[in-house]
């Protein structure tokens, strides 16, 4: 299972140096959030923060839309060097329209679902992308909390995929720790996005590493 650090997390002053510490243990990638202030509370990160920040680093972008309507906003991210552009399936009545502009740039494309939506929503959609993205906390909480029973739509995905012969990627996101880790990589989960339980301690490697030993179990 890989992890991709939620750089959302980090200080901005600290930006440089903590995507640098990455390199040397072995992460593939960053995850990094888009907030408009109206999918959810908070705004963050908007197209040209994207652009300033990608000649910083090679690891691969992993962009998560937290916005309303991206079939009218997702031009605006498909230039800034995303390796892969997640959006909500309940922020669009046009699921289709968006992951096709995705993919046209030659951007990998994934699908989000916040805890309480079912994996059923996702029926139309599934066919089409390349990763989903299950919330398992509430979308822009930083107060939330993980929520256990999400462990279920990981592995009702990863069944789907065996029987469909489907190749997307599961990854998780919200709230997870190393015991949380531990639980998804046992249930299928191919990607753990991690914020708190890495830059919320005073040696964000130290953390890494724990993560990476209960993925190991
Ligand atoms: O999607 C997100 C917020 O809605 C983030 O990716 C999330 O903040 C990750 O951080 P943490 O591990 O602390 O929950």
């Amino acid at each position: 299972m890989e992890i991709s650090p939620s750089l959302l997390n980090s200080k901005i002053h600290e930006f440089e140096k903590n995507v640098t510490l990455l390199d040397k243990h072995n992460i593939q990638e960053i995850h990094i959030d888009v907030m408009d202030g109206c999918f959810v509370k908070d705004q963050a990160n908007g197209p040209k923060l994207i652009k300033d920040i990608r000649p910083l680093t090679n690891l691969h972008f992993d962009i998560h839309l937290m916005i309303n309507q991206p079939e009218l906003k997702i031009q605006n991210y498909l230039n800034v060097g995303a390796n892969n552009i997640s959006f909500h399936i309940e922020a669009t009545n046009d699921a289709t329209f968006v992951a096709d502009q995705i993919k046209s740039a030659q951007i990998e494309v994934g699908v989000a679902l916040s805890p309480s939506t079912p994996v059923h929503a996702l029926d139309s959609i599934l066919s089409y992308v390349d990763r989903v993205l299950v919330m398992t906390a509430n979308p822009g909480r930083p107060e939330g909390h993980f929520y256990k029973e999400t462990i279920n739509k990981i592995a009702e995905l990863n069944s789907i995929r065996k029987t469909k012969d489907m190749n997307f990627i599961i990854q998780a996101d919200g709230k997870i720790d190393d015991n949380a880790a531990e639980l998804l990589s046992k249930n299928g989960c191919d990607n753990i996005v991690v914020g708190g339980f890495i830059y919320s301690f005073s040696d964000p490697e130290v953390q890494i590493e724990k993560l990476k030993k209960s993925i190991l179990k």
